[in-house]
């Protein structure tokens, strides 16, 4: 039984055959992908306050010096961003910060918002309209926080992590795997598309790899709505010195969730994070998000390669690269999006016509 997932009403059911199959995956069992995609972004990091204190992580702050990006720098950042060629505005940032921290409460009252995703709400609108498309992640949410954002949202996603009960997540205030998968569920529920993924040597084992991968597919093949899974290595940081997983454990990492994961679900591997070049003949065929002007500030010591040094990755491996939107296209011919997300890629200004050079691209 996967930790918290009764308390939560999650029911995955783990196939034990596939368990053992995925446990014998080795890269030589999948294909190469025959196309890497990308997308443009913009990093947010709304806020730095966290319920949580996951020891991997040098993002959070404690309580007392946790801040909150304003209205007015969170548009400054859009603006550099449209002004780069970016789609997408990328909001993560600390779990529930508005639970724990009384004085970001009382900063979001002051700006007139009762809650962080009012406030997410807000500053989403304000991407849209310098002309960008919001992908959030503010870890896990209940149904009544997404669906306050689901509509200015083109997708949205939480790393799933691991179904596994880790020391790195123990603690008074923990992430649970529970719940990771809830929040995963009810994207599915509200029909938004998603970005989920694994984080690799944390403290689970292969075969808890595997019930994390089969776990996604479930829920993906009940609701449709996984675009991709990022498998992403820990990476050593001052709080984090157990290591990082090596090249042969990330090859096996990928091709598992390549063969665990139907065609269409993307499997995404972060080039500032992980060695791409060695791990593309084990089925990844996109690079996630990397941004031409901000930081990755989950990971501030691992700079963004910049869009060259994906070309030349592509080139490498004899494959074409092509940028996307932060939400995939089938998405999109399908109907998921809101209409408000719909007229933003389909108007008639420079951030439409940007939008839809990139669907143009990857034809
Ligand atoms: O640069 C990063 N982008 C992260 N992204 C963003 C991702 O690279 C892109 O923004 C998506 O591919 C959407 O286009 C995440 C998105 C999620 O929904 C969930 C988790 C992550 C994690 C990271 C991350 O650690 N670093
Ligand atoms: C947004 C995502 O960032 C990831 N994250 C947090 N800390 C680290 C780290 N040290 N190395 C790699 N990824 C990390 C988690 O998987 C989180 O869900
Ligand atoms: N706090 C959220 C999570 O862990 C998103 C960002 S992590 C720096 O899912
Ligand atoms: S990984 Fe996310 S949930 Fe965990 S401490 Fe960092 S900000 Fe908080």
């Amino acid at each position: 039984m996967i930790p918290g997932a009764e308390s939560h009403g999650v029911n995955v059911d783990i196939d034990r055959q596939e368990v053992e199959r995925l446990l014998s995956v080795t890269p030589a069992d999948v294909e190469a992908a025959d196309e890497l995609t990308f997308a443009r972004n913009v990093f947010v990091p709304l806020t730095t306050a966290c319920r949580y204190t996951c020891t991997y992580c040098t993002y959070y702050d404690p309580p007392g010096q946790a801040s909150l990006l304003s209205a007015e720098e969170v548009r400054d950042i859009c603006r550099t961003g449209a002004e780069a060629g970016c789609t997408e505005a990328l909001f993560t940032f600390g779990d529930d910060p508005d639970e724990r921290y009384t004085a970001i409460h009382r900063q979001l009252e002051a700006w007139g918002y009762d809650s962080i995703h009012e406030y997410l709400r807000a500053v989403s609108e304000i991407a849209l309209e310098e002309g960008l498309l919001p992908h959030a992640n503010p870890g896990d949410q209940t149904r009544e926080q997404m669906s306050q954002v689901a509509d200015v949202n083109a997708s949205m996603g939480v790393m799933l992590e691991t179904t596994a009960d880790v020391r790195a997540h123990a603690g008074p205030r923990s992430k649970s795997p529970g719940q990771r998968l809830a929040t995963i569920r009810t994207a599915g529920e509200l029909g938004v598309p998603f970005t989920t993924g694994i984080l690799v040597g944390i403290g689970e084992d292969w075969r808890d790899r595997a019930e994390s991968l089969l776990a996604i597919r479930e829920l993906h093949e009940r609701h449709g709505h996984v675009q991709e899974v990022i498998v992403q290595p820990v990476v050593e940081n001052e709080r984090w010195d157990s290591g990082s997983p090596d090249l042969a454990t990330m090859r096996r990492a990928t091709a598992m969730a390549r063969a665990a994961l139907p065609p269409e679900v993307s499997v995404q591997s972060p080039p500032n994070l992980a060695p791409v070049p060695e791990l593309l003949d084990c089925g990844v065929d996109d690079l996630g998000g990397v941004s031409p002007v901000t930081d990755d500030h989950i990971n501030p010591e691992h700079a963004w390669p910049a869009v060259d040094r994906l070309r030349e990755i592509a080139a490498e491996a004899g494959v074409p690269l092509s940028e996307r939107l932060p939400v995939y296209e089938r998405y999109l011919d399908d109907g998921w999006c809101s209409d408000r997300i719909e007229t933003a890629i389909e108007t008639d200004t420079d951030a439409g016509k940007r939008f839809r050079a990139v669907l143009d691209d990857g034809q």
